[in-house]
């Protein structure tokens, strides 16, 4: 982890070159267990940007500072940005809402169109962060790391390429299924006999193909999916929940 804080003018990355022709980015938010603020989303892209015109770059490696990958969404910004977007009357805010999603599926999409080879190292908490790590080509992880869908926790279908992403890294719809509707933790040992952190070159095209549709049709689904159900009273009372360790049995749930 490096010592001195994100690297201006990021907010949320610590960004350097550890070794000749590598970009060691790296989540800076450890006071917050990285979970991805609202500038976040931007700066990824804007880091990812940069590094696909950097000569001296030619691999990429996309670990943490602190003890935790990351917490996922930042709740605070759920509940002030993500949940409440402008728009005068229901069809304006879904299609405001549908324009905050596909940007911050852009910011792992980024990374995926990555033309530099980006290696990822995880260790403890990978929640939410799925989404980020199966963009990558290289998964690496320590023996405490854990992964979890977590999202059917929050009251919400995952919208930024978990769903798209995780059946063509791990070959398994069961198991992806099992783990969206569940949001049961996967540690380590069975993440490495999942395939989720072992090699997965994408840009070789031997990941297995299972999924029907491709990446881009999957986010775009799920983009105007979620730009009307994100809007549901639940999806804030589940995060509430979340924040204050309650578990989601102790929500009341509008009827179906
Ligand atoms: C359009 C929608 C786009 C994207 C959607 C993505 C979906 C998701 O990301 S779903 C996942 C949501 N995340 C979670 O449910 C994780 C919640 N956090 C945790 O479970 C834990 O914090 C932990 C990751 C397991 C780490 O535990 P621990 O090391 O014990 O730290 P804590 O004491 O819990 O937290 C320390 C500090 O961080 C704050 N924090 C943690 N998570 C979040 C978060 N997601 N958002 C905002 N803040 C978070 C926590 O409140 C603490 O802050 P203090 O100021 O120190 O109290």
């Amino acid at each position: 982890s490096s010592p001195g804080g994100p690297t201006p003018p990021f907010t949320t990355l610590s960004v350097s070159p550890p070794a000749t022709v590598v970009t060691h980015v790296e989540l800076h938010r450890p006071e917050k267990r990285n979970a991805t603020y609202k500038a976040f989303w931007g700066e990824m892209v804007e880091c990812f940007t940069q590094i696909a015109v950097d000569l001296d770059c030619r691999v990429v490696v996309v670990s943490d500072a602190g003890e935790v990958f990351t917490a996922g969404v930042d709740f605070m910004d759920m509940a002030s940005e993500v949940l409440k977007p402008e728009g005068d009357g229901m069809a304006r805010t879904s299609w405001n809402m549908r324009r905050i999603i596909a940007m911050y599926q852009e910011t792992f999409t980024v990374i995926e169109k990555c033309l530099k080879p980006v290696v990822v190292a995880v260790q403890g908490a990978c929640v939410g962060g799925v989404d980020l790590i199966t963009a990558c080509d290289i998964r690496l992880c320590t023996q405490d790391a854990w992964f979890q869908v977590k999202e059917v926790d929050i009251g919400l279908a995952a919208d930024v390429g978990t769903l798209q992403r995780l059946p063509k890294v791990i070959g398994s719809r069961s198991l992806v299924n099992e783990l969206a509707l569940t949001a049961r933790k996967m540690y380590a040992d069975e993440a490495k006999e999942s395939g989720l952190v072992r090699y997965g070159y994408n840009a070789c095209g031997f990941v297995p193909r299972i999924s029907d549709h491709s990446v881009a049709e999957g986010l775009n689904y799920m983009a105007t999916w979620n730009m009307s159900m994100l809007q549901m009273e639940d999806v804030m009372k589940s995060a509430v929940a979340s924040m204050e360790k309650k578990s989601p049995k102790t929500i009341t749930f509008s009827r179906l």
